[in-house]
């Protein structure tokens, strides 16, 4: 079968310290890869490596069937990178960096047109230095994708968004990928991996946890307390019923146990909530969150 990218066996390490250690997995075309993980478990590391930007010690990168390192001036022209800080140039104007970059390409995209897509035809005059964070966010995007890539990198793509940015941003990356273009993007939100990726890679200390589509990977089930102040609910619970993990998530309350939760559990906490008179929340079971999953692969080892 044919990936857009298929890392194999890579291996990188720093003063003998293996911080990528033997991680291998495949993209399929035209598909929503995010990599998760906590702080230096090697994502940045990995993904660098398959931007071209860092030499691997051992192993193989392949990106639209090419050699990362063979094909490297090909893929320079096939492939967006859209980097953690950006890498924008302060002073120059946004329409002038992008322009700049376009003339990098043999085919880009219209610098005006791409502008007015990400919500920035406005602020073409603007100097990098004065756009808001979101703004200058977009503009990285925009660089990343000026050059209409086949594969595109996104280093924590909505960092520092807010909610309404953020939801346009996942608008967009989902937009890029009907369109064809595959994305592979590094986050730390969890809520941003569930909503838009079609295969989630978990790596812990240099090492692949976990690898498939989200739904795949969320087997059991979690109980969920819906209706009111899942803070304050959370602290009762917790005092009350000490054996379940509790994960106040916005209005929802996810109460789990190691495994899947069952019907008997599930009376257990409705009983709980009884003695604790909070008779206007409602009970479910329901599939556990990504951010459950995530928890349970990363503190399990
Ligand atoms: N140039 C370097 N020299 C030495 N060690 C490095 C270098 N680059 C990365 N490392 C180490 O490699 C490990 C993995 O780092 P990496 O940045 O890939 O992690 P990450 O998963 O992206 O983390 P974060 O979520 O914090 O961005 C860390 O322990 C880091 O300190």
């Amino acid at each position: 079968m044919f990936h857009a990218l298929e890392v194999d066996s890579l291996v990188m390490a720093y003063e003998g310290r293996r911080v990528v250690d033997d991680v291998s997995f495949a993209v399929s075309p035209g598909t929503i890869a995010a990599i998760l993980g906590p702080n230096g478990a090697g994502k940045t590391t990995t993904v660098e490596c398959c931007e071209g930007l860092r030499k691997p010690d051992e192993g193989s990168i392949r990106l639209l069937g090419r050699d990362r390192v063979a094909d490297d001036e090909e893929l320079r022209r096939r492939v967006g990178v859209m980097l953690q800080d950006g890498g924008l140039p302060q002073s120059p104007r946004a329409h002038a960096v992008l322009s700049h970059v376009s003339r990098l390409h043999a085919n880009p995209r219209d610098v005006d047109e791409l502008l007015e897509i990400l919500g920035l035809a406005e602020r073409g005059r603007t100097r990098v230095r004065h756009l808001s964070g979101g703004q200058r966010q977009r503009l990285a995007l925009a660089c990343a994708l000026i050059g209409n890539p086949e594969l595109v990198f996104l280093d924590e793509p909505s960092a520092g968004l807010d909610p309404a940015s953020r939801r346009d941003m996942h608008a967009l990356i989902r937009r890029l990928a009907r369109g064809g273009t595959t994305v592979v993007l590094t986050t730390h939100l969890m809520s941003e991996a569930e909503a838009l990726s079609d295969q989630v890679i978990v790596l812990r200390s240099g090492r692949v946890l976990a690898d498939g589509p989200a739904r795949d990977l969320l087997g059991g089930r979690s109980m969920w307390v819906e209706g009111g102040d899942a803070a304050a609910i959370q602290a009762l619970l917790a005092a009350e019923l000490p054996g379940f993990d509790y994960r106040a998530q916005g209005d929802q309350l996810e109460v789990s146990t190691r495994e899947d939760a069952t019907p008997a559990e599930l009376a257990v906490l409705a009983g709980a909530l009884d003695r604790l008179g909070l008779h206007s929340v409602s009970v479910a079971l329901r599939p556990k969150s990504l951010e459950d999953l995530y928890f349970e692969l990363v503190e399990a080892q």
